[in-house]
C-alpha cells in the first residue's frame, strides 16, 4: 500500500550516520518518485484506497495506524484529517469510537455566551491589569525584538489584529476546559464551533475581491495570486503560516509542550544549547560565506514573524533587570516564555544572569471563524518575491521607489550608491548608532552588516536593470519600468536560487524528488492551484534556521592581494553600519564573502550568536541557538521523532543511533529519544549527498520550496496559460543565464573587486572554482535586449 513504499523510501535512514539515504540505489529513487505528489504528505490521497478524510468522517476501525496513533495527512485549508482506508465495512464500529461519538454530542455547537464573557475578562485583564514592563533600549533584548519590526504603522496594525487572535485562543481555551474537548479535536481543527455573530468575529471576512485577477505584475503584498477567490489571501503578507503536522501544545490550542514524554518536566533551551551546541571551527571545505548571507536573503523574504508587544507598542520584558531573575507570575506578561540560565552556567554565571528574555510569537484570527490552535503570522509576503527589495506592501513600495524612471531611491555617498538612510527611530537599537542605518523593503536589513551588503546589490541591480529598459525604451514610463525592472530582478532571485543556491543546500536528489531543478528550455508546467504557498512553521521555526550554524563569528576582511587587514567580530557589526560608509568596504564586503568559507551546518553554532547576539556594548548577549530551541517550542513543533515519521523514515529509538558521543550529551539533557527538538535533532544529522543539510531539514526545505513553486502563479518559468504576468521564450532564456557571479560583477564599486568566483557560492580557492574578470565576456549575462518593446 502508499504506506509501505513511502516507509521505503529511506529505508536506510536508521542509522543516521551512514550518508545520503536516497541518492545510493536507483530502485528506491524510483519508487519514490511514484509516490511523492512533490510535497510532503502523510498519506497520499486516493492511493491504494487510503485517503485523507476529517476526523468525524474516519471511524477508528479504518483509520491508518502507526504504533498506537492514528496517522494525520493534510486536508485543504490548513486542517489536518485522517488517514483513511475506504471501501471497507464502515457498519462495525469500535468501542472507543462509540464512546467518541458520545462525547462528541455533548460538546454545544455555539459559543455559550457565558464563556464568551469569561474569556473576555481574562483577556482585559492580561491585556491591562498587569504590570507593562517594557524593554530597555541600549540592552540585546532591544535588538531582538527589532528583527519583528516592518514599519511604525504595520507595528500597530498587527498589534491589533494579533490581540483580537489571543483573546480567540483564550476563548477557546476556556471553551475546551469547561467542555473537556479533547486535545486532538483542537489540534486536527474538528470542533465545529465558530465565533460567528460574537464580537469576536470582527476579522472572519471572506477574503478580498481581485479587481484585477489577470494583472500582469505580481501584488506587492501577495494577495491574489491563487485565482480562486476564497484563496486571494493565500501567500500574502499578514497572513498565518502553516503547519506539516499539528501543533504540540499541551492543550491543543496554545500552552507551549513543556513536559517529556515519561510527564517530567523538559530542560531549559539553554542547557540544551550550551550541552550540545558549542562553538567549534568547522569551515566548509566547498562554500563560502555567500551561501550563508544570500540563505538570509531569502529567510526574510519569505518569513517574518512578530512578538506579542505591550499595551502602548513597547517590547515585552520577561526578566528583572539586569536578567538576574524572571519577573514573578504577577508580574509577568501572558506572553512571556523566558529562558532559564542555571547557575552553573558556563558563560552567563560570571555576570550574574539567570534569565533571557523571550516573548512569544503574535498570532492571526482564525481565518475560518471557527475555534481552534492558535497560528502564528508572516508579516511579509511568503513568496519568493525580493519582498526585502520591494516591502511587502504599496505604501511601503511607494516609501522605497524615486519615481523617476522606474529607480529606487538611492543614497549617493561620494559617487557610491548605498541604501537611503533610514528616519525610523525602531530601525536600529541605539539612536546613536541608528543614524547611519538604512531603509529597505525588509525592516531587518541593519542586523549584520553582510547583510546590508546584499541588500545593496540587489537595489542596484533593480536600478540597472531599470537604465537597461529605459535606454531600449526611451518614452516607457516610470510605473512601466519600476514594474518590469521588478519582475526581472524577482526572475533572477527565483532562478538563481533554485538553480544556485537550493541544490547546495539540500542536495540533487531532493531536487529532483520535489521537481525544483529549473529547466534549460521552455516553460514548466509544476502550477497546482491546490497547493497553499505559505511557510510552514516547521520551516520558519526549524529547518531554515540551519542557515544559523552556517555563520562564522569573524569576517577576515582581506585586502585586494589577499592579506588579513582586518578580523570583525560579527556582534560588532550588528546593528551597526556605520562601515558601510567607508569607500571600500561594499567591495572588500564581498570579496569576504566569496573567500572565506562558511561553517559546515552541524551542532556548532558561532559564540557571536550563542553568547554575544546583539552585545552592542554590554559585555554578554543573547543566546540565538536557545531561542531557536524556545521559539520551536512557542511555535508548537512536535518532536524530531514526529518529523522523521512524517518523511517515512523510522523513528529514533536510542539517542547513541547518532553517535556514542552525541547520544551521551543527549541523554543528559532529553529523557527519551521522543523529547529532541526539532532544530536539535536536524542539525546533528549527517548532511545528505551534495548538500549541507541532513535528510530531515532537506525534506521539509524541499517540501517548501515546491510550494513556492507549484503555488506561485507568477513562478518565472510559467508560460501565460498560467501566469498573466510570463516571460516570452526570448526573455525567459536570458533570465536562464543570471548568475550571481554576474550579479556582483555588475554591481560592484569595482574599486577593490574586479573578479568573482565563476561559480559564486564555492570557495574561490578551490581547485573545481575558477575567478573569472568581471569583464570577461564569458561570463555569461542577461541580455535585456529582449525587453525591446
Ligand atoms: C549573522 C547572521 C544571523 C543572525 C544574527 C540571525 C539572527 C536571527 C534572529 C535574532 C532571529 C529571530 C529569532 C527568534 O526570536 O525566533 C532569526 C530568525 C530566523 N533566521 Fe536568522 N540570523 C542570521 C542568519 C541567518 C541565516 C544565514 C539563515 C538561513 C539561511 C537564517 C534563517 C532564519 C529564519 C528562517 C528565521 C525565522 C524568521 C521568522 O520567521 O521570523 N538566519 N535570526
Ligand atoms: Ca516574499
Amino acid at each position: 500500500a502508499a504506506f509501505t513504499a513511502r516507509q521505503n523510501r529511506f529505508d536506510d535512514v536508521p542509522n543516521l550516520q551512514t550518508p545520503a539515504p536516497v541518492a545510493s540505489s536507483t530502485k528506491t529513487t524510483k519508487k519514490a518518485e511514484t509516490v511523492t505528489s512533490g510535497l510532503l504528505k502523510k498519506c497520499q490521497p486516493c492511493n491504494d484506497g487510503v485517503k485523507c478524510v476529517p476526523q468525524i468522517q474516519c471511524p477508528a476501525h479504518v483509520r491508518m495506524e502507526s504504533h498506537d496513533k492514528p496517522q494525520i495527512c493534510d486536508l485543504p485549508a490548513g486542517k489536518f484529517g485522517f488517514c483513511c482506508q475506504t471501501g471497507q465495512n464502515h457498519t462495525a464500529p469500535r468501542q472507543e469510537e462509540i464512546s467518541s461519538k458520545e462525547r462528541r454530542s455533548g460538546i454545544p455547537t455555539i459559543l455559550p455566551l457565558s464563556v464568551l464573557d469569561e474569556a473576555r475578562r481574562n483577556f482585559e485583564h492580561l491585556m491591562h491589569g498587569i504590570a507593562q514592563i517594557p524593554v530597555r533600549r541600549g540592552f540585546p533584548d532591544f535588538a531582538h525584538g527589532l528583527v519583528f519590526h516592518s514599519t511604525a504603522k504595520d507595528d500597530l496594525h498587527n498589534f491589533a489584529i494579533s490581540n483580537s487572535a489571543i483573546e480567540q485562543v483564550m476563548t477557546t481555551q476556556l471553551f475546551g476546559k469547561k467542555e473537556q474537548v479533547p486535545v486532538e479535536d483542537f489540534i486536527t481543527n474538528n470542533v465545529p464551533v465558530k465565533f460567528t455573530e460574537t464580537p469576536l468575529a470582527q476579522h472572519c471576512q471572506p477574503p478580498p475581491l481581485c479587481r484585477n485577477i489577470r494583472s500582469v505584475y505580481r501584488s506587492l503584498d501577495g494577495t491574489c495570486n491563487n485565482p480562486l477567490p476564497q484563496r486571494s489571501l493565500w501567500g500574502a503578507a499578514g497572513q498565518p503560516m502553516e503547519r506539516l503536522l499539528p501543533p504540540a501544545y499541551e492543550d491543543g490550542i496554545w500552552t507551549p509542550r513543556a513536559r517529556s514524554a515519561d510527564g517530567t518536566p523538559l530542560l531549559g533551551p539553554r542547557k540544551i544549547s550550551r550541552t550540545l551546541l558549542s562553538d567549534v571551527d568547522r569551515p566548509h571545505p566547498i562554500y563560502n560565506l555567500l551561501v550563508m548571507q544570500f540563505g538570509q536573503v531569502v529567510a526574510h523574504d519569505i518569513s517574518q514573524t512578530s512578538s506579542v508587544r505591550l499595551e502602548d507598542g513597547n517590547l515585552v520584558q520577561c526578566c528583572s533587570p539586569e536578567g538576574k531573575v524572571a519577573l514573578s507570575p504577577q508580574e509577568s506578561h501572558f506572553a512571556c516564555m523566558p529562558i532559564h540560565v542555571e547557575q552553573d552556567d558556563d558563560f552567563y554565571a560570571a555576570f550574574g544572569v539567570r534569565c533571557l528574555n523571550f516573548v512569544r510569537l503574535s498570532l492571526v484570527p482564525s481565518p475560518d471563524c471557527q475555534l481552534g490552535y492558535g497560528k502564528q503570522m508572516s508579516k511579509v509576503t511568503h513568496f519568493l518575491d525580493a519582498s526585502p527589495v520591494y516591502g511587502s506592501s504599496d505604501e511601503a513600495s511607494r516609501s522605497l521607489r524615486a519615481f523617476r524612471g522606474g529607480r529606487l531611491r538611492m543614497m549617493n555617498d561620494f559617487g557610491r550608491d548605498l541604501l537611503p538612510l533610514t528616519n525610523d527611530k525602531n530601525a536600529c537599537p541605539s539612536e546613536e548608532a541608528g543614524k547611519s542605518c538604512f531603509h529597505s523593503g525588509d525592516g531587518r536589513t541593519n542586523q549584520i552588516i553582510s547583510l546590508i551588503t546584499l541588500q545593496i546589490l540587489l537595489a542596484r541591480e533593480h536600478n540597472r536593470v531599470a537604465d537597461a529598459l529605459s535606454q531600449l525604451n526611451p518614452s516607457a514610463s516610470d510605473e512601466w519600468l519600476f514594474q518590469e525592472a521588478r519582475r526581472i530582478v524577482i526572475a533572477e532571485m527565483q532562478h538563481i536560487t533554485y538553480n544556485e543556491f537550493l541544490p547546495i543546500i539540500i542536495g540533487p536528489q531532493q531536487m529532483k524528488r520535489f521537481r525544483l531543478v529549473p529547466l534549460h528550455q521552455g516553460y514548466a508546467h509544476d502550477y497546482n492551484v491546490n497547493v497553499n504557498p505559505s511557510i510552514t512553521n516547521e520551516f520558519s521555526g526549524a529547518a531554515y534556521r540551519m542557515g544559523h550554524s552556517s555563520v562564522d563569528g569573524k569576517f577576515h576582511i582581506r585586502q585586494e592581494h589577499g592579506r588579513i587587514d582586518e578580523v570583525v567580530n560579527i556582534p560588532d557589526v550588528m546593528f551597526n553600519p556605520s562601515r558601510m560608509r567607508k569607500r571600500e568596504f561594499y567591495d572588500d564586503m564581498l570579496r569576504t564573502l566569496y573567500s572565506q568559507p562558511m561553517q559546515q551546518v552541524d551542532s556548532s553554532i558561532s559564540q557571536g550568536l550563542s553568547r554575544f547576539l546583539f552585545r552592542g556594548d554590554n559585555p554578554f548577549g543573547l543566546d540565538l541557538a536557545a531561542i531557536n530551541i524556545q521559539r520551536g517550542r512557542d511555535q508548537g513543533l512536535r518532536s524530531y521523532n514526529d518529523y522523521l515519521e512524517l518523511m517515512g523514515a523510522p523513528k529514533l529509538q536510542a539517542f547513541e543511533q547518532f553517535s556514542s558521543e552525541i547520544g551521551q550529551k543527549l541523554s543528559r539533557v532529553y529523557r527519551t529519544p521522543d523529547d529532541i527538538d526539532l532544530w536539535v535533532g536536524g542539525l546533528l544529522e549527517k548532511a545528505v549527498e551534495g548538500g549541507v543539510v541532513g535528510m530531515t531539514f532537506a525534506e521539509i526545505i524541499a517540501d517548501q520550496f515546491a510550494r513556492f513553486k507549484q503555488g506561485d502563479r507568477y513562478y518565472y518559468e510559467y508560460d501565460n496559460g498560467v501566469n498573466p504576468g510570463a516571460f516570452n521564450p526570448q526573455q525567459l532564456q536570458q533570465i536562464r543565464k543570471a548568475t550571481l557571479a554576474r550579479l556582483i560583477c555588475d554591481n560592484s564599486d569595482r574599486l577593490t573587486l574586479q573578479a568573482v568566483p565563476l561559480a559564486a557560492f564555492i570557495r574561490a580557492d578551490h581547485p573545481d572554482n575558477q575567478m573569472i574578470g568581471c569583464d570577461d565576456p564569458s561570463l555569461p549575462a542577461v541580455n535585456l535586449a529582449a525587453w525591446r518593446t
